[in-house]
This record gives C-alpha cells, sequence and structure tokens, in this order.
C-alpha cells in the first residue's frame, strides 16, 4: 500500500492563496449573516460529531434490507437529538425552522439515499399545521411536534399520481356511528409511493375521496393509524408495505396501502377547509385549492434542496479540476496544466456556480412570498395564490430539472473518477432526478404555469390588470408584437429574455384560439402543449434573471469591493450564459446580429476568465464541511488520489485475496480449457 500523505494539496493551495475575496463574509451573505454562519457550523458539528452515526461506514455496500436498516438506525439518533436541541434553543416554531433549514445540509451526509423519516415533518405535520381546525391541532400538533406518532402523506395511488380529481381510495361518511369507512376498491386504488409508508410510519394523512349522503364531495384529508403504537403490526383492515427497489431513494421505504372497512372517527377528517357537520352536511372550503396547499409548500422549499444539491457537486467539480493534472495545451509545455485550464472545462463548471448562487436568490424570494401569500390566506384571502402555485411549479421543473443535468455535466467533467460511487455523483444525481418526478412531474408543472400565462396573456391583450411576475406582457401588447431592439446589459438582457418568453406566450394563445376552431379548447390546449412547455421555461428564466438582478443590486450595496466584484460576474456569467442557450428563442423576437451574437460569446469567455480565480474562493464559501460534500473527488484539502485508493480499500472484495468464486467457478472454467 503506498504511504498516504494528508496535508492540503499544493495545487489546491495555490489557487486558494490568488483568491482575491473574503471568503468568510461570501459565506456569510450565502447563509444571511454571521451569526446564522456561527449557528449552522454549531448544528452541524452537533449532528455530525456523534460517533454513534458511524459515519465513516461506506452504506453503498450493504444490502436493501440492511441499507433500510442502517437508515432507520441513524434516524433514531438525529431526531431525539433534534427534539433535544430544539427546547434548548427556546423551542418556538422559528427555532423549529432553523434546526430543519440547517438539517437540509447535514441530512446529505447522514442519510445519502434518502431520511426514512423525512415525510414526518416535510408534510404529514404540514399538513396538520395548514388544514387541521383548531380543536384537531391541539389534539395532533403535540404528538407530531414530539414524535410520538409518525406518519406520512399518502395521496399518489397505483392508477392516479397527476390527476388527483379521480383517485378512487373513499371515505364514506356514516352518521350513525360518527365515522368514516376507508375502502380501498380496486387494485388502482392502492396507495402507493408515498415516502415512509412501507415499514416506518404509523399514521398517515389519506387523501380519499369523500362520500356523504350518497354524493362525491371530491378529496379530503384524513389522519389514519395504520399500525399500532406497540407491536407496529397493521391495523385491522389495513394492508401495507413496501414497493420494492427503485433508481435511487433507497432508504426512503416508499411504500403502498390499501384499506377494506376500516373505520376512523369523525374528528380525523381535517376540517379547516372544507367541513363536514356531524349529520353529513358538506360545507365547501373558501377556496378549491386549499387542501393542495401541502404540495405548493414543499415545492418551494424544494428549490433550497436544488441549491444544496447543486453545491455539492459544483463544489466537488471544483476542487477536483484544480487538483487533477492533464493533457498539455502547447504539445511542448513539460508541466501538464490543471484541468481547469482547459475552457471547455471551466464551462462545464462556473456556470453551475453562478446558478447556485441565483438560485439562492430565488429560493429565498419564494419562500418570503410563500409566507405573505400563506398568511393573506389565513385571513381569507386567496387572490394571491395562483401566482404562487404558478411560480412555484415553474421553478420546482425548470430547477429540478437543471439540477440532474448540472450534476451529469459536473460529473462528466470529473472524466473516470465522477463515475466513482465515492465521487458523491450518483446520490446527488439520483436524489434530483427523483426530485423531477415527485411534487408533481415538471411536464405536468409547466403546463400548469403556461396555464396561468396564456390566462394573462388574454387579460394583458383585454387591457386588464395583471400580477407584477407578469407585468412584461403588457410592454409586449403595448409594442403590438413588435420585434424588441437588443440592448447588451444586463438589463437588456433581461428584457429580451422578457420578448422571447412573451413572444413564445403570445404564438401559444394564437395557436390556441386557431385550433379552437376545430377543437375543444382542452385539445387545442393539448395540441399546443409542446409550445406551452417553452413558455413557461422562458417565463421562469424571466422570474430567475430579474430576482437575481434585484438581488444582487441590494447586495452589492452592502458588501466589500471584491465581492462586489464577484456578484457582479455571477450575475454577468447567469446572464450571458443564459441568452447564448435560448438563442432560438431570442432570434424569432429580438433584433440581434451576429456581430451581437459574437460580443456575447467574448464576454463569456471574459467572465469565465474571472471566474477562474474566483472559484475556489466562492465553493469553499458555500461552507460545505467534507461530511456533507461526501466526495473523493471534493474535500477541502484536495488529496484526491489518497481518497479515492482509501476507498477502494472499503470494497468487500478487498476484504479477501481470493474470492470464494474463483473456486466454485473461475477454477472449473479456466481448468475446462486447458
Ligand atoms: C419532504 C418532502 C418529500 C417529498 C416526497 C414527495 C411527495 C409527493 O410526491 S406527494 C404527491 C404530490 N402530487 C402531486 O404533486 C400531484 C400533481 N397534481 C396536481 O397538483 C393537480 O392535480 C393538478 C394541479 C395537476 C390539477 O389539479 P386539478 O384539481 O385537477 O386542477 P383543475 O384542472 O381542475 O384546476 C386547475 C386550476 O386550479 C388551480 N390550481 C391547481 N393547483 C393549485 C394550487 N396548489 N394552488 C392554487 N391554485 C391551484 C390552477 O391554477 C387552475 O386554475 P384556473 O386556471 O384558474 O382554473
Ligand atoms: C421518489 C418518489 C417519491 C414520492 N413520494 C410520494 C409521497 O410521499 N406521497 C405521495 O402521495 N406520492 C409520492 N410520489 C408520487 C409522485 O408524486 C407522483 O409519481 C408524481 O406526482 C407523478 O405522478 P404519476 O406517477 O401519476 O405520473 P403520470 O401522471 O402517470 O406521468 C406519466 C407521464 O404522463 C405525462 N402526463 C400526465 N398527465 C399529463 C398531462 N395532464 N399533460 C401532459 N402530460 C401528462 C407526464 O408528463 C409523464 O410524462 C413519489 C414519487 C417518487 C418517484
Amino acid at each position: 500500500m503506498p504511504a498516504i500523505s494528508k496535508t492540503i494539496n499544493k495545487d489546491l493551495k495555490e489557487e486558494r492563496d490568488k483568491v482575491k475575496f473574503n471568503i468568510e463574509e461570501f459565506t456569510n451573505w450565502f447563509y444571511g449573516g454571521s451569526e446564522k454562519v456561527l449557528e449552522k457550523r454549531k448544528i452541524e458539528n452537533y449532528f455530525l460529531s456523534d460517533k454513534s452515526l458511524n459515519l465513516e461506514t461506506d452504506t453503498s455496500y450493504l444490502s436493501y434490507k440492511e441499507k433500510y436498516e442502517e437508515a432507520i438506525r441513524r434516524s433514531c439518533i438525529v431526531y431525539p437529538k433534534m427534539l433535544k436541541l430544539h427546547q434548548e434553543l427556546g423551542g418556538t416554531e422559528e427555532d423549529f425552522r432553523k434546526i430543519m433549514d440547517n438539517l437540509r445540509y447535514t441530512m446529505s451526509a447522514i442519510q445519502k439515499e434518502g431520511n426514512p423519516f423525512m415525510l414526518h415533518f416535510g408534510m404529514f405535520t404540514v399538513t396538520i399545521m395548514n388544514l387541521a381546525n383548531d380543536e384537531q391541532l391541539s389534539e395532533w400538533l403535540p404528538k407530531c411536534v414530539n414524535c410520538e406518532i409518525l406518519g406520512t402523506y399518502a395521496q399518489t395511488e397505483l392508477g392516479h399520481g397527476t390527476f388527483i380529481k379521480k383517485l378512487e381510495t373513499t371515505a364514506t361518511y356514516d352518521p350513525k356511528t360518527k365515522e368514516f369507512v376507508l375502502n380501498t376498491p380496486t387494485l388502482t386504488a392502492y396507495k402507493w409511493w408515498p415516502g415512509n409508508l412501507g415499514h416506518t410510519v404509523n399514521h398517515a394523512i389519506v387523501m380519499a375521496q369523500l362520500y356523504t349522503k350518497g354524493e362525491c364531495c371530491g378529496i379530503q384529508p384524513f389522519i389514519v393509524q395504520i399500525r399500532d403504537l406497540e407491536t407496529h403490526k397493521p391495523m385491522p383492515g389495513i394492508t401495507v408495505g413496501d414497493i420494492g427497489n427503485k433508481v435511487g431513494f433507497q432508504t426512503v421505504n416508499n411504500g403502498f396501502l390499501a384499506f377494506n372497512n376500516v373505520r376512523i372517527p369523525y374528528k380525523n377528517m381535517l376540517m379547516k377547509s372544507s367541513k363536514l357537520s356531524e349529520d353529513g352536511t358538506f360545507i365547501k372550503p373558501k377556496n378549491a385549492k386549499q387542501n393542495y396547499g401541502t404540495m405548493v409548500f414543499v415545492r418551494v422549499y424544494m428549490i433550497m434542496d436544488v441549491v444544496v444539491n447543486m453545491s455539492r457537486a459544483a463544489t466537488i467539480a471544483t476542487r477536483y479540476s484544480m487538483v487533477r493534472r492533464q493533457s498539455p495545451i502547447n504539445p511542448n509545455d513539460e508541466v501538464e496544466p490543471k484541468i481547469i485550464e482547459h475552457m471547455t472545462q471551466q464551462y462545464k463548471i462556473f456556470p453551475a456556480i453562478a446558478k447556485v448562487i441565483i438560485y439562492k436568490c430565488m429560493a429565498d424570494n419564494l419562500r418570503n412570498l410563500y409566507q405573505q401569500i400563506t398568511l393573506e390566506g389565513t385571513k381569507g384571502s386567496f387572490e394571491r395564490a395562483p401566482e404562487l402555485h404558478a411560480l412555484s411549479c415553474c421553478l420546482k421543473a425548470v430547477c429540478t430539472n437543471d439540477a440532474a443535468k448540472t450534476t451529469e455535466i459536473l460529473r462528466l467533467a470529473c472524466g473516470g473518477h465522477g463515475f466513482l460511487n465515492s465521487s458523491g455523483f450518483a446520490d446527488n444525481y439520483k436524489n434530483a432526478t427523483a426530485a423531477q418526478t415527485y411534487e408533481g412531474e415538471n411536464t405536468v408543472m409547466l403546463l400548469q404555469t403556461a396555464r396561468f400565462l396564456i390566462k394573462s396573456f388574454t387579460k394583458a391583450k383585454n387591457g386588464e390588470k395583471l400580477t407584477e411576475g407578469v407585468f412584461y406582457l403588457n410592454d409586449f401588447v403595448k409594442r403590438n408584437g413588435k420585434r424588441e431592439p437588443f440592448d447588451d446589459s444586463i438589463r437588456g438582457i433581461l428584457r429580451a429574455i422578457q420578448a422571447a418568453a412573451a413572444g413564445k406566450i403570445s404564438s401559444a394563445w394564437k395557436h390556441i384560439e386557431e385550433k379552437k376552431k376545430f377543437l375543444t379548447v382542452e385539445e387545442a390546449t393539448n395540441q399546443t402543449g409542446i409550445e406551452l412547455i417553452r413558455c413557461a421555461e422562458l417565463h421562469c428564466y424571466v422570474c430567475l434573471l430579474q430576482t437575481g438582478i434585484e438581488e444582487i443590486e441590494q447586495i452589492i450595496k452592502n458588501v466589500s469591493p471584491a465581492l462586489r466584484e464577484v456578484f457582479k460576474n455571477v450575475l454577468e456569467l447567469y446572464a450571458i450564459d443564459n441568452v447564448l442557450n435560448m438563442i432560438g428563442d431570442i432570434l424569432q423576437h429580438v433584433d440581434m446580429t451576429n456581430a451581437d451574437i459574437d460580443k456575447l460569446q467574448k464576454r463569456l469567455e471574459a467572465v469565465l476568465t474571472f471566474f477562474r480565480s474566483s472559484a475556489i474562493g466562492i465553493v469553499d464559501g458555500f461552507d460545505l464541511s467534507d461530511a456533507v460534500v461526501s466526495s473523493t473527488l471534493g474535500t477541502y484539502d484536495g488529496n484526491v488520489y489518497e481518497n479515492i485508493f482509501e476507498a477502494a480499500m472499503k470494497s468487500p472484495l478487498n476484504q479477501e485475496d481470493v474470492n470464494k468464486s474463483f473456486h466454485l467457478y473461475l477454477k472449473p472454467f479456466l481448468k475446462s480449457n486447458l
């Protein structure tokens, strides 16, 4: 075995010495202030320093069952610690949020293939908080918060996930006993997919069609106990289990669930929005989509998950590219360059770093918007709910899709070693790609946003008031759809993308109108689907760039000159990379010449060169510990080859010189060929 030295890699040190801005100042911005950074480090250390977690074990070699058992063991260490910390901090909702925000990063070091308790706070408790009336809240919330029970969110069925109106599980009200009777009438009515459901939780929010007085009143949320609290056996009439191996999320324990005349008390239907009186009279909610609130909540918070995911991947690829040397640029150069010297390598990595920062701005903004609009909802005003729904849908789709694509690009940037499980890209990719499907399949999400855009365009044409996020449609209508002149300032680039988005929305609108002459509006909309999803994507790029510009204009007023340059360049790189990637859409609606495109290409190359000396500072500034980065290629010390070697030594095959398969198969096979 070679001698393994563990000092900081000198190539990486040389890169860090060249960084011109204060990395801690960047970190303070990234986490919202120096106090929050200290708090984050403390919380992370509080969990990760616990030796009983055995984080050194490479769980990727465990069997499916062992992985699950180890994940449960770890969660049963983490959650009591979390509850203790919550009490120590003060026990408020704000303290809880603090811990959860930090656990977003920390959990990726502990549960690489998913947390078997994630749905408990992530959806079960959230649904109770959003949809329970006061009486129900006081009964259930303490049990949730203290983890006396564990729950999940059981909505999707074998036959339906997207079109939830057609879910088949029934909850029929029996006024005589004041109970609901739950049934799974068909195979396709089996609940299928809910996380943590298989063998972990003992309660679930079950979304089921409410029947009362012989009528169906649509899907409503019910709290159902599915396992005995003592024996953990399924409750009478309940069939529950694990759905089996998947592409990723191996330890999330996604499950199935069926009901055979399962009776639950009247008080177990969550009644903050829809209500049922004891005699069985149904009272509609003020806003028909209130029951979808938990999905909106999760979509909003998923943008932050994308930031965590992409910051990890960008950290790995950046550090590795500054340590790895290969392929002289001039054939006679004696010393091979760091692979980051190759321009194409910079183009793979630096736009990803810029996106982490822009997405972080967006995630924070969206969360604030969510909180404002939820507050308005508690006061009975739902006017802005469609705007939040439209924004969260397109961001969920665009950002999760980008996280998956970017992880793959960054994996490729690490060549062969990027394909090692120990590089950390596999877990990142599997989590990112799952997010494209769960919580609303991405195409379906884009079509929801497009529906809002088409409605908004009609309003713009009729001179009606628009919501702020789509004001740019007014400009397009005022211009009468005339082409926008190109101006290469950052705000000019935003106007170009707005013109492309508005132009696309206008042409989709026109095509729907044309098709409506022969088809129903729904058929016409379906036929225009390809254009519609592009409308939603372009609108999303508008929102992201606009937020990036507005946020960075504020940030640069409050940071040192050196960090100001970094943020300006982040915006420049993000904007130019964006516009060059959608040149086809831009050219349709903006007067842009070849010379303009050449100029943008040169600016791209220039800004990549600026990034060359800042990139390591930025990724170090993400402040991800080695445990969170979880990669042989991305450790802070840059000892890539030593890490790869050590990880290989953990292979179970390397624990013996000769594997038994030699005697059983190889030897007889070789002998037979003599
Ligand atoms: C810790 C986290 C771990 C996460 C693990 C994963 C969990 C899960 O995956 S849970 C299951 C998630 N499932 C989904 O996301 C299902 C996706 N489907 C839907 O969201 C909906 O079915 C739909 C939006 C695609 C359609 O709903 P439907 O009721 O059929 O809609 P209509 O066509 O009748 O009406 C559309 C109408 O409603 C507005 N709208 C829809 N959703 C919302 C909302 N959440 N908030 C506000 N408004 C909403 C929509 O804008 C339309 O409005 P109009 O155009 O004015 O008619
Ligand atoms: C890892 C993971 C975790 C999950 N966790 C949970 C959970 O905890 N709880 C829960 O209840 N569910 C959960 N789900 C289920 C998930 O929410 C659904 O799978 C998801 O909403 C997609 O629905 P679907 O499977 O019905 O897809 P489908 O709707 O069948 O999609 C299949 C294809 O049809 C297309 N399609 C469908 N409808 C339309 C349309 N109207 N217009 C155009 N194209 C359309 C889609 O774009 C897609 O290409 C999870 C799923 C996964 C993968």
